[in-house]
Protein backbone atom coordinates (compact mmCIF):
# COMPACT_ATOMS: atom_id res chain seq x y z
CA UNK A 1 0.00 0.00 0.00
CA UNK A 2 1.64 3.19 -1.23
CA UNK A 3 1.51 6.33 1.35
CA UNK A 4 -1.11 7.61 -0.48
CA UNK A 5 -3.54 4.48 -0.40
CA UNK A 6 -3.10 4.48 3.40
CA UNK A 7 -4.16 7.97 4.08
CA UNK A 8 -6.86 7.38 1.80
CA UNK A 9 -8.59 4.69 3.47
CA UNK A 10 -7.88 5.94 6.94
CA UNK A 11 -10.00 8.78 6.07
CA UNK A 12 -12.19 6.80 3.79
CA UNK A 13 -12.85 4.26 7.24
CA UNK A 14 -13.81 7.84 9.03
CA UNK A 15 -16.25 8.37 6.48
CA UNK A 16 -18.21 5.58 7.40
CA UNK A 17 -18.12 5.50 11.07
CA UNK A 18 -16.01 2.71 11.53
CA UNK A 19 -14.61 1.49 14.70
CA UNK A 20 -10.58 1.66 14.15
CA UNK A 21 -7.71 3.09 15.75
CA UNK A 22 -3.95 3.74 13.88
CA UNK A 23 -1.42 4.32 16.07
CA UNK A 24 2.80 4.50 16.38
CA UNK A 25 4.68 3.90 19.55
CA UNK A 26 7.84 6.00 20.58
CA UNK A 27 10.55 4.51 18.91
CA UNK A 28 8.76 2.28 16.71
CA UNK A 29 9.17 2.67 12.78
CA UNK A 30 5.54 1.20 11.88
CA UNK A 31 2.88 1.72 12.71
CA UNK A 32 -0.39 -0.51 14.47
CA UNK A 33 -3.70 -1.03 13.43
CA UNK A 34 -6.44 -2.16 15.23
CA UNK A 35 -10.31 -2.15 13.88
CA UNK A 36 -13.65 -3.66 14.82
CA UNK A 37 -15.73 -4.81 12.05
CA UNK A 38 -17.96 -6.80 14.20
CA UNK A 39 -20.12 -6.20 16.79
CA UNK A 40 -19.73 -2.64 18.47
CA UNK A 41 -17.23 -1.75 20.51
CA UNK A 42 -17.76 -2.71 24.27
CA UNK A 43 -18.71 0.32 26.42
CA UNK A 44 -17.90 0.52 30.05
CA UNK A 45 -18.81 2.54 33.17
CA UNK A 46 -15.77 2.51 35.26
CA UNK A 47 -11.77 1.67 34.51
CA UNK A 48 -11.76 -0.64 37.16
CA UNK A 49 -14.09 -3.06 34.66
CA UNK A 50 -10.98 -2.73 32.35
CA UNK A 51 -10.00 -5.79 35.03
CA UNK A 52 -9.55 -9.07 32.70
CA UNK A 53 -10.20 -7.36 29.27
CA UNK A 54 -8.16 -6.69 26.50
CA UNK A 55 -8.23 -4.37 23.50
CA UNK A 56 -7.75 -0.94 22.56
CA UNK A 57 -9.06 1.37 25.17
CA UNK A 58 -10.00 5.09 24.90
CA UNK A 59 -11.28 6.68 28.59
CA UNK A 60 -12.57 9.76 28.89
CA UNK A 61 -11.03 12.02 31.86
CA UNK A 62 -14.34 11.57 32.91
CA UNK A 63 -16.45 8.92 32.14
CA UNK A 64 -20.48 10.48 30.81
CA UNK A 65 -23.13 9.35 28.51
CA UNK A 66 -21.44 11.84 25.60
CA UNK A 67 -17.83 10.28 26.32
CA UNK A 68 -18.06 6.67 27.46
CA UNK A 69 -14.83 4.43 28.15
CA UNK A 70 -14.66 2.90 24.65
CA UNK A 71 -13.09 -0.75 24.51
CA UNK A 72 -12.07 -1.46 20.34
CA UNK A 73 -11.97 -5.14 20.56
CA UNK A 74 -9.82 -6.29 16.84
CA UNK A 75 -10.53 -8.67 14.72
CA UNK A 76 -8.50 -6.94 11.65
CA UNK A 77 -4.93 -5.96 13.07
CA UNK A 78 -3.87 -4.82 8.87
CA UNK A 79 -4.68 -1.79 7.36
CA UNK A 80 -4.09 -3.35 3.97
CA UNK A 81 -6.80 -5.71 4.92
CA UNK A 82 -9.25 -3.02 6.38
CA UNK A 83 -12.13 -3.15 3.34
CA UNK A 84 -13.05 0.15 3.06
CA UNK A 85 -16.71 -1.00 1.89
CA UNK A 86 -17.29 -3.02 5.37
CA UNK A 87 -20.40 -0.97 6.00
CA UNK A 88 -22.51 0.87 3.53
CA UNK A 89 -22.94 3.68 6.23
CA UNK A 90 -21.97 7.40 6.41
CA UNK A 91 -20.58 8.85 9.44
CA UNK A 92 -23.71 10.29 11.00
CA UNK A 93 -22.32 12.68 13.25
CA UNK A 94 -23.37 16.39 12.32
CA UNK A 95 -21.16 19.53 13.91
CA UNK A 96 -22.84 20.04 17.05
CA UNK A 97 -20.50 18.71 19.01
CA UNK A 98 -18.46 21.91 18.23
CA UNK A 99 -17.21 23.61 21.36
CA UNK A 100 -17.21 26.93 21.64
CA UNK A 101 -14.42 29.32 21.17
CA UNK A 102 -12.28 30.46 24.06
CA UNK A 103 -10.79 33.39 24.33
CA UNK A 104 -8.24 34.77 26.19
CA UNK A 105 -10.33 36.84 28.21
CA UNK A 106 -12.60 33.70 29.13
CA UNK A 107 -9.28 31.87 30.36
CA UNK A 108 -8.61 35.18 32.31
CA UNK A 109 -11.42 35.12 34.30
CA UNK A 110 -11.50 31.00 34.59
CA UNK A 111 -7.54 31.30 35.67
CA UNK A 112 -8.62 33.73 38.64
CA UNK A 113 -11.05 31.56 40.22
CA UNK A 114 -8.98 28.16 39.70
CA UNK A 115 -5.43 30.51 41.21
CA UNK A 116 -7.78 31.47 44.09
CA UNK A 117 -8.06 27.67 46.24
CA UNK A 118 -4.39 27.73 45.62
CA UNK A 119 -3.17 31.00 47.15
CA UNK A 120 -5.65 30.27 50.00
CA UNK A 121 -4.39 26.83 50.73
CA UNK A 122 -7.89 24.70 50.07
CA UNK A 123 -5.61 23.18 46.85
CA UNK A 124 -2.39 22.41 46.18
CA UNK A 125 -2.63 22.35 42.25
CA UNK A 126 -5.11 22.38 39.68
CA UNK A 127 -4.46 21.86 36.11
CA UNK A 128 -6.20 24.56 33.87
CA UNK A 129 -7.20 24.02 30.02
CA UNK A 130 -8.43 25.27 27.29
CA UNK A 131 -9.03 24.10 23.73
CA UNK A 132 -8.85 26.29 20.51
CA UNK A 133 -11.49 25.26 16.77
CA UNK A 134 -10.34 26.24 13.93
CA UNK A 135 -11.90 25.47 10.26
CA UNK A 136 -11.23 22.61 8.79
CA UNK A 137 -9.64 23.23 5.39
CA UNK A 138 -11.06 20.88 2.02
CA UNK A 139 -7.97 19.86 1.95
CA UNK A 140 -7.28 18.49 5.44
CA UNK A 141 -6.68 14.27 5.30
CA UNK A 142 -6.83 12.90 8.91
CA UNK A 143 -4.44 10.10 7.76
CA UNK A 144 -2.11 12.18 6.23
CA UNK A 145 -1.95 14.67 9.28
CA UNK A 146 -1.17 11.15 11.31
CA UNK A 147 1.25 9.83 9.07
CA UNK A 148 2.98 13.88 9.22
CA UNK A 149 2.82 13.44 13.16
CA UNK A 150 4.35 9.94 13.05
CA UNK A 151 7.29 11.72 11.37
CA UNK A 152 7.35 15.18 13.32
CA UNK A 153 7.44 13.80 16.65
CA UNK A 154 9.09 9.51 16.92
CA UNK A 155 9.53 10.00 20.21
CA UNK A 156 5.89 10.21 21.33
CA UNK A 157 2.61 8.11 20.95
CA UNK A 158 1.34 9.28 18.05
CA UNK A 159 -2.78 7.80 17.09
CA UNK A 160 -5.92 8.48 15.32
CA UNK A 161 -8.66 6.80 16.27
CA UNK A 162 -12.12 6.56 15.27
CA UNK A 163 -14.92 5.76 16.77
CA UNK A 164 -19.20 5.97 16.73
CA UNK A 165 -19.08 6.85 20.14
CA UNK A 166 -16.08 9.53 20.55
CA UNK A 167 -15.70 10.76 16.63
CA UNK A 168 -12.54 11.33 15.81
CA UNK A 169 -9.43 12.12 17.62
CA UNK A 170 -5.50 12.22 16.66
CA UNK A 171 -2.81 13.40 18.97
CA UNK A 172 0.76 12.49 20.23
CA UNK A 173 1.40 12.14 23.52
CA UNK A 174 4.28 12.06 25.56
CA UNK A 175 3.25 10.49 28.77
CA UNK A 176 2.76 6.88 29.63
CA UNK A 177 0.36 6.06 31.88
CA UNK A 178 0.47 2.57 32.32
CA UNK A 179 3.08 0.29 30.07
CA UNK A 180 4.28 -3.01 30.27
CA UNK A 181 4.60 -7.11 29.51
CA UNK A 182 5.04 -10.61 31.94
CA UNK A 183 5.97 -9.06 35.17
CA UNK A 184 7.79 -5.77 34.27
CA UNK A 185 5.85 -2.85 34.18
CA UNK A 186 6.01 1.13 34.44
CA UNK A 187 4.50 4.53 34.96
CA UNK A 188 5.99 8.13 34.37
CA UNK A 189 5.86 11.46 36.39
CA UNK A 190 5.58 13.79 33.76
CA UNK A 191 5.03 17.46 35.08
CA UNK A 192 7.09 20.75 34.66
CA UNK A 193 7.38 22.84 30.99
CA UNK A 194 9.98 24.59 29.20
CA UNK A 195 10.07 25.53 25.31
CA UNK A 196 14.10 26.10 24.99
CA UNK A 197 15.39 27.43 21.79
CA UNK A 198 18.32 25.42 22.35
CA UNK A 199 20.93 24.35 24.94
CA UNK A 200 20.57 23.02 28.01
CA UNK A 201 16.94 23.13 29.49
CA UNK A 202 16.88 25.00 33.46
CA UNK A 203 14.20 24.15 36.39
CA UNK A 204 12.49 26.55 38.68
CA UNK A 205 10.99 25.71 41.71
CA UNK A 206 7.93 25.90 40.17
CA UNK A 207 7.99 23.52 37.84
CA UNK A 208 9.90 21.39 40.17
CA UNK A 209 7.75 21.39 43.04
CA UNK A 210 4.77 20.75 40.21
CA UNK A 211 6.75 17.69 39.50
CA UNK A 212 7.53 16.75 42.74
CA UNK A 213 4.21 17.02 43.23
CA UNK A 214 3.15 14.36 40.60
CA UNK A 215 5.84 12.02 41.24
CA UNK A 216 4.99 11.43 45.28
CA UNK A 217 1.29 11.13 44.11
CA UNK A 218 2.45 8.49 41.83
CA UNK A 219 4.43 6.51 44.69
CA UNK A 220 1.66 6.90 46.64
CA UNK A 221 -0.63 5.32 44.85
CA UNK A 222 1.79 2.14 43.83
CA UNK A 223 2.61 1.92 47.42
CA UNK A 224 -1.20 1.35 48.24
CA UNK A 225 -0.98 -1.52 45.95
CA UNK A 226 2.39 -2.95 48.09
CA UNK A 227 4.05 -2.46 44.73
CA UNK A 228 7.57 -1.54 45.30
CA UNK A 229 9.07 0.69 42.65
CA UNK A 230 12.31 1.41 41.00
CA UNK A 231 12.54 5.27 40.79
CA UNK A 232 14.73 7.10 38.64
CA UNK A 233 14.39 10.49 37.71
CA UNK A 234 13.33 13.55 37.34
CA UNK A 235 15.33 14.09 34.23
CA UNK A 236 14.84 16.18 31.44
CA UNK A 237 12.97 14.82 27.91
CA UNK A 238 11.92 16.39 24.60
CA UNK A 239 8.27 16.08 23.25
CA UNK A 240 8.62 17.90 19.38
CA UNK A 241 9.52 21.99 20.47
CA UNK A 242 8.65 21.19 24.38
CA UNK A 243 10.73 19.90 26.90
CA UNK A 244 9.26 18.12 30.41
CA UNK A 245 10.66 16.73 33.30
CA UNK A 246 10.22 13.40 33.68
CA UNK A 247 10.02 10.26 36.83
CA UNK A 248 9.98 6.62 36.11
CA UNK A 249 8.77 4.12 37.96
CA UNK A 250 9.52 0.73 37.00
CA UNK A 251 7.67 -2.20 39.23
CA UNK A 252 6.75 -5.96 39.21
CA UNK A 253 2.91 -6.34 38.95
CA UNK A 254 2.05 -9.98 40.53
CA UNK A 255 -1.55 -9.67 39.26
CA UNK A 256 -2.04 -8.94 35.77
CA UNK A 257 -6.12 -9.40 35.90
CA UNK A 258 -6.22 -6.47 38.34
CA UNK A 259 -5.04 -3.75 35.98
CA UNK A 260 -7.99 -1.59 35.61
CA UNK A 261 -8.03 -1.40 39.43
CA UNK A 262 -4.47 0.19 38.91
CA UNK A 263 -5.77 2.22 36.54
CA UNK A 264 -8.76 3.39 38.40
CA UNK A 265 -6.30 4.28 40.81
CA UNK A 266 -3.66 6.28 39.09
CA UNK A 267 -6.07 8.06 36.35
CA UNK A 268 -6.61 11.01 36.63
CA UNK A 269 -3.04 11.97 38.01
CA UNK A 270 -2.08 15.43 39.48
CA UNK A 271 -0.40 15.94 36.13
CA UNK A 272 -3.73 16.36 34.41
CA UNK A 273 -6.03 16.75 36.94
CA UNK A 274 -4.76 18.46 40.86
CA UNK A 275 -4.75 17.72 44.54
CA UNK A 276 -6.42 16.77 46.36
CA UNK A 277 -7.33 14.28 43.94
CA UNK A 278 -11.28 14.21 44.11
CA UNK A 279 -11.99 17.93 45.09
CA UNK A 280 -9.51 18.67 42.40
CA UNK A 281 -11.69 16.42 39.75
CA UNK A 282 -14.59 18.08 40.69
CA UNK A 283 -13.83 21.70 40.87
CA UNK A 284 -12.47 21.05 36.91
CA UNK A 285 -15.53 20.12 36.03
CA UNK A 286 -17.72 22.95 38.00
CA UNK A 287 -15.20 25.68 36.69
CA UNK A 288 -13.64 24.91 33.71
CA UNK A 289 -16.34 26.06 31.41
CA UNK A 290 -16.25 23.22 28.67
CA UNK A 291 -16.28 19.46 28.19
CA UNK A 292 -12.71 17.99 28.00
CA UNK A 293 -14.22 14.71 26.42
CA UNK A 294 -11.24 12.73 25.51
CA UNK A 295 -8.84 15.25 26.08
CA UNK A 296 -6.65 14.31 29.33
CA UNK A 297 -8.00 10.98 29.55
CA UNK A 298 -5.95 8.11 28.27
CA UNK A 299 -5.91 5.26 25.39
CA UNK A 300 -4.05 2.39 24.21
CA UNK A 301 -3.21 -1.06 24.04
CA UNK A 302 -4.42 -3.34 27.26
CA UNK A 303 -3.53 -6.76 27.16
CA UNK A 304 -2.13 -8.14 30.30
CA UNK A 305 -1.37 -11.54 28.56
CA UNK A 306 0.71 -9.69 26.05
CA UNK A 307 1.92 -6.32 25.93
CA UNK A 308 -0.04 -3.00 27.41
CA UNK A 309 0.81 0.84 26.11
CA UNK A 310 -1.63 3.29 27.70
CA UNK A 311 -0.93 6.83 26.98
CA UNK A 312 -2.84 9.95 28.90
CA UNK A 313 -4.52 11.88 25.64
CA UNK A 314 -2.79 15.10 25.58
CA UNK A 315 -1.19 17.53 22.68
CA UNK A 316 -4.32 15.91 20.69
CA UNK A 317 -7.37 17.61 18.75
CA UNK A 318 -10.84 16.28 17.56
CA UNK A 319 -11.64 16.17 13.84
CA UNK A 320 -15.14 17.27 12.99
CA UNK A 321 -16.19 17.70 9.92
CA UNK A 322 -16.36 21.02 9.29
CA UNK A 323 -13.72 21.97 12.19
CA UNK A 324 -10.94 21.04 14.19
CA UNK A 325 -10.87 21.50 17.86
CA UNK A 326 -7.23 21.65 19.94
CA UNK A 327 -6.73 21.12 23.37
CA UNK A 328 -3.81 22.04 25.78
CA UNK A 329 -3.38 22.28 29.90
CA UNK A 330 -1.05 23.43 32.36
CA UNK A 331 -0.87 22.66 35.99
CA UNK A 332 -1.18 25.94 38.02
CA UNK A 333 0.34 25.98 41.97
CA UNK A 334 -0.13 29.64 43.96
CA UNK A 335 3.25 30.76 42.50
CA UNK A 336 2.09 30.84 38.72
CA UNK A 337 0.54 34.01 36.64
CA UNK A 338 -1.83 34.33 34.04
CA UNK A 339 0.73 35.31 31.45
CA UNK A 340 3.14 32.38 31.83
CA UNK A 341 0.20 29.98 32.09
CA UNK A 342 -1.40 30.96 28.55
CA UNK A 343 2.02 31.12 27.08
CA UNK A 344 2.32 27.49 28.29
CA UNK A 345 -1.11 26.57 26.64
CA UNK A 346 0.18 28.44 23.51
CA UNK A 347 2.92 26.42 23.07
CA UNK A 348 1.30 23.40 23.34
CA UNK A 349 -1.45 24.12 21.02
CA UNK A 350 1.40 23.89 18.34
CA UNK A 351 1.61 20.32 18.66
CA UNK A 352 -1.10 19.99 16.92
CA UNK A 353 -1.71 22.89 15.30
CA UNK A 354 1.31 22.90 13.51
CA UNK A 355 1.03 19.38 11.65
CA UNK A 356 -2.32 20.87 10.12
CA UNK A 357 -1.83 22.45 7.10
C1 LIG B 1 -1.93 18.95 30.58
C2 LIG B 1 -0.93 18.93 29.70
O1 LIG B 1 0.35 18.61 30.01
C3 LIG B 1 0.69 17.96 31.23
C4 LIG B 1 1.83 17.07 30.94
C5 LIG B 1 3.12 17.53 30.99
C6 LIG B 1 3.40 18.78 31.54
C7 LIG B 1 2.42 19.51 32.13
C8 LIG B 1 2.72 20.82 32.76
O2 LIG B 1 3.90 21.18 32.86
O3 LIG B 1 1.80 21.53 33.15
C9 LIG B 1 1.04 19.00 32.27
O4 LIG B 1 0.96 18.45 33.55
C10 LIG B 1 -1.16 19.24 28.28
O5 LIG B 1 -0.22 19.13 27.49
O6 LIG B 1 -2.31 19.57 27.90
Amino acid sequence: MSGEEKYLTLDALIEQDACFAIYRLPGEQAPRFAMQTGENALLLNDVEELNGQHGFVIAPFRITASSPLILIRPDCTDLCEANTNFRNKKWGKTDTELQKKSKKSDYSLIFQRFHEPLLTGEMEKLVLSRNRTMEREEAFSPGRSFFRATEKYPHSFVYLLHTPQSGTWLGSSPEILLAGSGNEWKTVALAGTRYPNSGKVSWDDKNLREQHLVTSYILKQLTSFQLAPEINGPYTIKAGALAHLRTDFSFSLPDNRKIGTLLKALHPTPAVSGLPKEKAFEFIADHEGYDRSYYTGFLGILDPSAETNLYVNLRCMQIGRSWLTLFAGSGLLASSTFRDEWKETEQKLKTMASIVK
